[in-house]
C-alpha cells in the first residue's frame, strides 16, 4: 500500500532512485534502449559514456522501496512490479495450479527482473558459450566473453587463487558470498560429498557439483542494474531515463530502417526519433511482442492477427526456453535448523535490518545454495539438472505468499503437498531442467500493446525432458537421504497429489503424474530473438545483434541467447549488455576499452 511504501521510505536509507522527470524527452535522441531491465539498464549507461545522446524508456515505474530489501522478495510477485503472466500450457499439465497454469513472473519496473529477482549470481556453464559460437556465433565463446561478465562485476569475497582470474574487482554491480549460512544449508552441501560430488566455486568454468552461492547484494541492500549503472550517473546531461513509458511500436522508413519509436506516457502516444539505433532490451517476452506489433515477425501470425507484414522473420517468438521446474519438493526439518517465517516479523530482527542492514531482511530470500549435476545421457561433463535447496519452503511461508498473491497452487495440492508440513520447519528441493530440449512460443493475444502476450513454454513437449525431470526428482531424493539430512531431520510427508492416488507411492508413475501437474517456470523465459547466421529458420538477430533483414534494428537481452544456459539468466543477460554495448560503440567509431 502506499502508506507502508512510504514509511518504508522514510526508514531505509538506501530506497532506489526515483529517476523522476519534470520534461519530456527531446523529439530526438542517437540511441533509443527499449526497457531499463537486467540488460537495458546496462547498455544505456554504457553507451552514456561516449557522447552519444541516450534515451532509456521503461513501461514500469520507478522502483518501490520494498525491493531494496532482499528478504522482502516475495512480496514483490504478484505485485505492480510484477508483469505476473499466466503461462498457456495444455491440459494435460500443470493440473495442480489453480485454472491449471501458473504464473510467469518478469519485472515491471526499473531494474527489471534484477528489482524482483532471488539475487542469486550464476555464470554458467563454460560449455554454454563454447556452444553458442559453434552455432555460428562467432566471438561468443567463452574465452570472449569472460571479460564481459567480469567487467560488470565488483567481487567482494576474499581471494582465492584458484578463481581469482574469473572474478571482477571494479564493475558497478557487487557480487559476494551469501552472508550466512543455514545449518540446513551447511547439511546439504555435506549430503552432496556424501553422494560423491564435490562443493565447487560458483566460477568455476566447468562448475559441476554443490555449489557455494554468490548473491548480487551489498551490505543487505539489493543490488539492480539500475541502482549500480544508472543511479550514479543521473546527472549526465547525455542520458535521458523515462519510466511509465511503454514503448508501442518500432518506426521504420521505406528502406526498413528503424527510424524511432511510438511510446505511450501520462495518457498520450508520443513519438521520439533515433538517429542512430533503436535497441530493444524489453526482455524474452516483450521484445518478440514488440517486433511483432510492428510488423516483424512470423508471416501467417502477423497476418492473422491483421498486422500488415514489414520484414518476415519466423523465429520471433519462437524458441521459447525456460528451466521447466518442480518449485517445491517440500520437506519437514528440525525446528531451528533453517530460516523460518518467525524471523521476519520478529521486531528485533527488523530493528536490526533498519540499524545495520544485517539479520534475515539482509539475505537473499530462499536459495542458499544449488547443486548442477548430469543425469541424462551424452557424452560431455556438462551439468543438465540443477537441484537448488530453499531455505525456507512455502508451507512455512503460507502466510507471506498468500498475501502477496505470488503463490498459485490450487487450494487442493496446496493442502496435500503443503498442509501436512504446516507449522514445520521446513526446506523445499526444486529440481529443474538446465537445457529443456521442449521449445515454446510468445505469441500476439491481441494488437493491443497493452494485452499481455500468449506465453505457451511448452515444458515437457519432448519426450526426454519429463523422463530427466523425474530423474531429478529422484535425484533430490537421494539429497534428503544421505545421513547429512537425516541429521537435520529431512521427512517427506506430503500426501499423494488427487488424480495421481493410483499410482502406486512414489513409482515412477507416481513422479511421471506428479511431475505433469506441477512442473512450472524458475522464471527465466529466454532465447526468443534467437542469435544466429541467417542460413538458420529461427535466427532472429546476428552474432553483433542486428535484427536480420532490418537497418539500425538491434535486440539486447535474454531472447538473444540461442539456447538457454545452464544456470540463472541474469549474469549472463549482463554479460550480454556489456558486449553490445562494445559492438554498438565500436559500430559508430566511439573508443571501445577492450575490458581485461
Ligand atoms: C522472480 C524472479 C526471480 C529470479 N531470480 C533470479 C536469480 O536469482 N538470479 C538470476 O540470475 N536470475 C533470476 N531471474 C531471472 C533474471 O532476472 C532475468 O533473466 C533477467 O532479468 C532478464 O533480463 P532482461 O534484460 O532480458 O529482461 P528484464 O530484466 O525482464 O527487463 C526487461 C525490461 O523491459 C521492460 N519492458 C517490457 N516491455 C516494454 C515496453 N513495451 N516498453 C518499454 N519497456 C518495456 C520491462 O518492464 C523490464 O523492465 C529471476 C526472475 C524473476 C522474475
Amino acid at each position: 500500500s502506499p502508506v507502508i511504501r512510504l514509511m518504508l521510505m522514510q526508514i531505509l536509507a538506501d530506497a532506489p532512485y526515483q529517476f523522476n522527470h519534470r520534461t519530456l524527452p527531446e523529439p530526438q535522441y542517437d540511441f533509443i534502449v527499449v526497457g531499463a531491465g537486467a540488460a537495458g539498464s546496462i547498455l544505456a549507461a554504457r553507451l552514456a559514456e561516449t557522447d552519444a545522446r541516450v534515451l532509456l524508456l521503461e513501461a514500469g515505474g520507478p522502483a518501490p522501496p520494498e525491493t531494496s530489501v532482499p528478504g522482502l522478495m516475495p512480496l514483490t510477485l504478484g505485485a505492480d512490479v510484477d508483469y505476473h503472466i499466466k503461462l498457456n500450457t495444455p491440459p494435460h499439465l500443470q493440473q495442480g495450479f489453480q485454472d491449471n497454469s501458473s504464473f510467469l513472473n518478469i519485472g515491471r519496473t526499473m531494474g527489471g527482473g534484477t528489482t524482483i529477482n532471488a539475487m542469486i549470481y550464476c555464470r554458467c556453464h563454460k560449455l554454454d558459450f563454447d556452444s553458442w559460437a559453434n552455432q555460428g556465433n562467432p566471438g561468443w565463446d567463452f574465452e570472449s566473453v569472460l571479460p564481459y561478465f567480469k567487467k560488470s562485476e565488483r567481487y567482494t569475497g576474499i581471494v582465492n587463487p584458484n578463481t581469482e582470474k574469473y572474478h571482477g574487482r571494479d564493475g558497478p554491480i557487487s557480487v559476494g558470498p551469501v552472508s550466512f549460512n543455514s545449518t540446513a544449508t551447511e547439511a546439504f552441501l555435506k549430503a552432496g560429498r556424501e553422494l560423491g560430488y564435490d562443493v565447487v566455486e560458483e566460477v568455476a568454468p566447468t562448475r559441476s557439483g554443490f555449489v557455494l552461492q554468490l548473491n548480487s547484494i551489498e551490505n543487505g541492500v539489493r543490488q539492480t542494474t539500475s541502482e549500480s549503472f544508472l543511479r550514479p550517473i543521473v546527472n549526465k546531461s547525455n542520458l535521458f531515463v523515462l519510466s511509465g513509458a511503454p514503448v508501442t511500436k518500432i518506426l521504420f522508413d521505406d528502406n526498413k530502417r528503424a527510424i524511432g519509436v511510438e511510446y505511450f506516457f501520462n495518457k498520450k502516444h508520443r513519438q521520439v526519433r533515433a538517429r542512430k539505433e533503436v535497441i530493444l532490451a524489453a526482455g524474452a517476452v516483450f521484445s518478440p511482442q514488440i517486433l511483432m506489433l510492428s510488423g516483424v515477425g512470423p508471416a501467417r501470425h502477423l497476418q492473422e492477427m491483421g498486422i500488415k507484414v514489414l520484414h518476415k522473420l519466423e523465429g520471433v517468438g519462437r524458441n521459447y526456453q525456460d528451466h521447466a521446474a518442480i518449485y517445491n519438493l517440500p520437506f519437514a526439518v528440525t525446528d531451528g535448523v533453517t530460516n523460518s517465517i518467525f524471523d521476519f516479523l520478529s521486531p528485533k530482527n527488523l530493528v536490526d535490518y533498519i540499524k545495520q542492514k544485517s539479520g534475515p531482511w539482509a539475505r537473499p530470500f530462499g536459495v542458499e545454495s544449488p547443486s548442477y549435476v548430469k543425469l541424462g545421457d551424452g557424452p560431455l561433463d556438462w551439468p543438465d539438472v540443477s537441484v537448488p535447496l530453499m531455505n525456507t519452503a512455502r508451507s512455512n511461508l503460507g502466510l507471506i505468499v498468500a498475501v502477496s498473491d505470488g503463490d498459485d497452487l490450487s487450494l487442493e495440492t496446496f493442502d496435500r503437498l503443503l498442509g501436512p508440513l504446516k507449522g514445520r520447519d521446513t526446506i523445499a528441493f526444486v529440481p529443474m531442467l538446465l537445457r529443456p530440449k521442449s521449445r515454446g512460443r510468445v505469441t500476439l493475444k491481441s494488437t493491443s500493446p497493452f494485452v499481455q502476450p500468449n506465453v505457451d513454454p511448452g515444458f515437457l513437449s519432448h519426450p526426454d525432458d519429463e523422463e530427466l525431470l523425474i530423474r531429478a526428482i529422484r535425484f533430490s531424493f537421494s539429497i534428503a537421504n544421505t545421513n547429512a539430512m537425516k541429521a537435520i531431520g529431512a521427512k517427506w510427508l506430503s500426501k499423494p497429489l488427487r488424480g495421481c492416488e493410483q499410482h502406486p507411492d512414489t513409482s515412477k508413475s507416481y513422479w511421471r503424474c506428479f511431475t505433469r501437474q506441477l512442473v512450472s517456470s524458475f522464471y527465466h523465459p529466454s532465447s526468443t530473438c534467437k542469435m544466429a547466421p541467417s542460413s538458420d529458420p529461427m535466427a532472429v538477430v546476428s552474432p553483433e545483434l542486428k535484427v536480420h533483414g532490418l537497418k539500425s534494428l538491434r535486440v539486447v537481452d535474454a531472447s538473444i541467447m540461442p539456447q538457454i544456459v545452464s544456470g540463472n539468466t541474469a549474469a549472463p543477460t549482463f554479460m550480454i549488455a556489456e558486449k553490445a554495448a562494445d559492438l554498438i560503440k565500436r559500430d559508430w567509431g566511439y573508443p571501445v576499452y577492450p575490458p581485461s
